[in-house]
Formats: structure tokens, C-alpha cells, sequence
């Protein structure tokens, strides 16, 4: 662990900074409700390992368990005015956790970067407005995030060249847009046509994700053909009525089963679901 993380990564018990740690604690949330959303088409639940061998719930419960110190430390860097080289040995500390915790698999490397943004940008802004957490991550980060090291021989590195797409940096660097312009209102129509079911909504936000966002792992795994299939079909689901159709869970699920026989797994989407959820508790906040 770098100097940095190890003075940053606090016990609850002894934080003198009780907002980090609450920041925190909802970003750690953010991850566990992604993991309790079911159908999501190829990802991993409580459910099932998805489109999956390797991986299951209980490693994304370990995962979480091992990455949420690192989210408070990221919230302590961002009030601290921390630059992205800093924020980068943090997240770069957090992967090792994750697969230390994880026996080597990758479950969280997108949410680390992106919601470890996100935490920063929190803990940079007092009492964040709507739309105000992804705007700071634009203006503070989004050219260093740009600029950033290439890990030449990563997967994701090596689709978005191949496939000309932007990938999580671009996201980022963008102020997460998919979280702003897609995820949110979708949280919302999802509460409107369900208010008793917030799975229900986690569904319908993260359906029109899969809809909207260029994955890399769709693309690393099923190539355009793939990103193409998951992208129509979640488009079909939510055109057609979304979670406000009486049959909702029905057609969820057989999505569901349309992507596991394809081996897809909208990873990229399943982090940006847990952004969404961990934004509207940040800025919906007093
Ligand atoms: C900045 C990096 C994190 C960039 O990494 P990379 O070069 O790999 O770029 P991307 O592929 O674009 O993104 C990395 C992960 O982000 C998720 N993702 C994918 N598409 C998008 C998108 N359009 N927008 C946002 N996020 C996206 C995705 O992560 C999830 O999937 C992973 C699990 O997938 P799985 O199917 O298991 O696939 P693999 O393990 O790859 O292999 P197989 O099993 O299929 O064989 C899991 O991580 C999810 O979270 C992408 O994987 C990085 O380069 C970097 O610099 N990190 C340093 C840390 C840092 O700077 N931190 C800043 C502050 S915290
Ligand atoms: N629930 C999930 N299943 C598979 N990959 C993921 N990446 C992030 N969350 C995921």
C-alpha cells in the first residue's frame, strides 16, 4: 500500500472525519445494491454468477468489503485538493486489494475508477447541487484522466483502440454523462412506475445503460456483433414499456438468459448502475 492510502485508510471507529466516512459507506452501499439487482442481463446477483466462472456473489461481497477503505481515502484526498496522480496510486492500491480479496479475478477495476472519482469529487464539494459531482470530475480531473498512463496490454486498452470507443477514461473525463443523461432519469421513470419495488428501478437504470453505453467487455467478450445484441435488446426492453410492463421480471430475465448463452457481460453498465445509485444519494442529500 502507498504512503498515501496508508494514511488515509481509516477503522471507522477512529475517523475524526465522520462525512468522509459516511461518503464512503454510501459509495461501499452503491456497490452491494448493484450486486442485489436481479435480472441484470450476464452480471453476476444474489442470484446467480451470470454470464460468470469465475466469479460469484460472495466474491463481489469480499471485493467490496476489500475496495471501501480506499473509497474513504479517495474522499479524504478530494477535500484535501488532491491532483489525479494522487487519486491514481489510491486506485491503483484498491485494484491490488480487490485482487488480493478476489484470488486474482477483476471485479471491481471500473467501479474503483469511477466511483472513485466520484468519491473524490464529494469530499471536494460540501453540499454538492445536482449534476455538481460529475461536473468537478470534468473540470479538476478530466484532462490529467485523458492524458493518464495506457495499460498497453489490458483488455479494455487494447478494445478501445481497436474499436475506436472512449471506454471508462472517456466516461470520466466527460463528467459521466451515461450516469447524468441516462442512468438518473431512468432511476426515476423506474421509482415512478414501481414506488414499491427499488429493484425494480435499479432494473429499468440499469437496462438503459446497457441500451446507451459503448462496453468494453460487450465488445471484449462478443465483439460489435455482441455490443450491437445487447445494446438492441435492452433498447427493445425498455421501449417497450420497461419495468412498467406487468410481465417486467418475465422479459428481464429471459434477456437474462439471452446473454448468459452469449457468454455477455455489460460490466461497464453494472458500474455505472452503482454510480447512478450512489449519485442520487450524494446529491439528492440535504
Ligand atoms: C482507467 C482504467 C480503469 C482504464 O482501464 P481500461 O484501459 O481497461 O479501460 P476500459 O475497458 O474502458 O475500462 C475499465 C473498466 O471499466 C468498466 N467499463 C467498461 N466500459 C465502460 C464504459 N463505457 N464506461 C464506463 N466504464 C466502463 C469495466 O469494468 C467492469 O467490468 C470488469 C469485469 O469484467 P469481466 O467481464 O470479468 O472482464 P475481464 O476481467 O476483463 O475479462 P474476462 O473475464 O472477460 O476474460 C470489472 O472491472 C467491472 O468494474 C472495464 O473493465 C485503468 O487503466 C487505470 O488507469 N486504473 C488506475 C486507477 C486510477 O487511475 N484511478 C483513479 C482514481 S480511483
Ligand atoms: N454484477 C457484476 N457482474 C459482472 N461484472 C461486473 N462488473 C461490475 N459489476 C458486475
Amino acid at each position: 500500500m502507498s504512503p498515501l492510502s496508508a494514511r488515509l485508510v481509516r477503522s471507522p471507529e477512529d475517523d475524526p472525519c465522520p462525512r468522509e466516512a459516511v461518503i464512503a459507506r454510501i459509495a461501499a452501499r452503491a456497490l452491494r445494491l448493484e450486486l442485489e439487482t436481479y435480472p441484470k442481463p450476464g452480471l453476476v446477483s444474489h442470484v446467480d454468477a451470470g454470464s460468470h466462472t469465475d466469479m460469484d456473489a460472495g466474491t463481489f461481497r469480499a471485493s467490496t468489503a476489500a475496495v471501501a477503505p480506499f473509497f474513504r481515502a479517495l474522499v479524504g484526498a478530494g477535500a484535501a485538493g488532491a491532483a489525479m496522480p494522487a487519486l491514481r496510486r489510491i486506485g491503483l492500491d484498491a485494484e491490488v486489494a480487490m485482487r488480493v480479496a478476489t484470488g486474482g479475478v477483476n471485479t471491481h477495476r471500473g467501479a474503483i475508477f469511477g466511483l472513485g472519482l466520484l468519491c473524490a469529487a464529494a469530499g471536494a464539494l460540501p453540499r454538492p447541487a445536482a449534476g455538481a459531482l460529475g461536473g468537478f470530475v470534468r473540470e479538476r480531473y478530466g484532462a490529467a484522466i485523458l492524458d493518464g498512463p495506457v495499460l498497453l496490454h489490458a483488455a479494455g486498452a487494447r478494445v478501445r483502440r481497436r474499436h475506436g470507443v472512449g471506454g471508462a477514461p472517456a466516461e470520466a473525463a466527460a463528467g459521466f454523462p451515461s450516469v447524468y443523461r441516462i442512468g438518473l432519469p431512468a432511476l426515476r421513470r423506474g421509482r415512478a412506475a414501481q414506488p414499491c419495488d427499488e429493484e425494480a428501478a435499479r432494473v429499468e437504470t440499469c437496462l438503459a445503460l446497457i441500451a446507451h453505453v459503448e462496453d468494453t467487455n460487450l465488445l471484449h467478450r462478443g465483439g460489435p456483433d455482441g455490443l450491437a445484441f445487447a445494446r438492441d435488446e435492452a433498447a427493445r426492453f425498455i421501449g417497450e414499456g420497461g419495468v412498467a410492463q406487468p410481465d417486467w421480471r418475465d422479459r428481464a430475465e429471459a434477456l437474462h438468459r439471452a446473454f448468459v448463452a452469449r457468454r455477455l457481460s455489460p460490466g461497464g453498465s453494472a458500474d455505472l448502475l452503482a454510480m447512478t445509485v450512489f449519485v442520487d444519494a450524494i446529491e439528492a442529500a440535504p
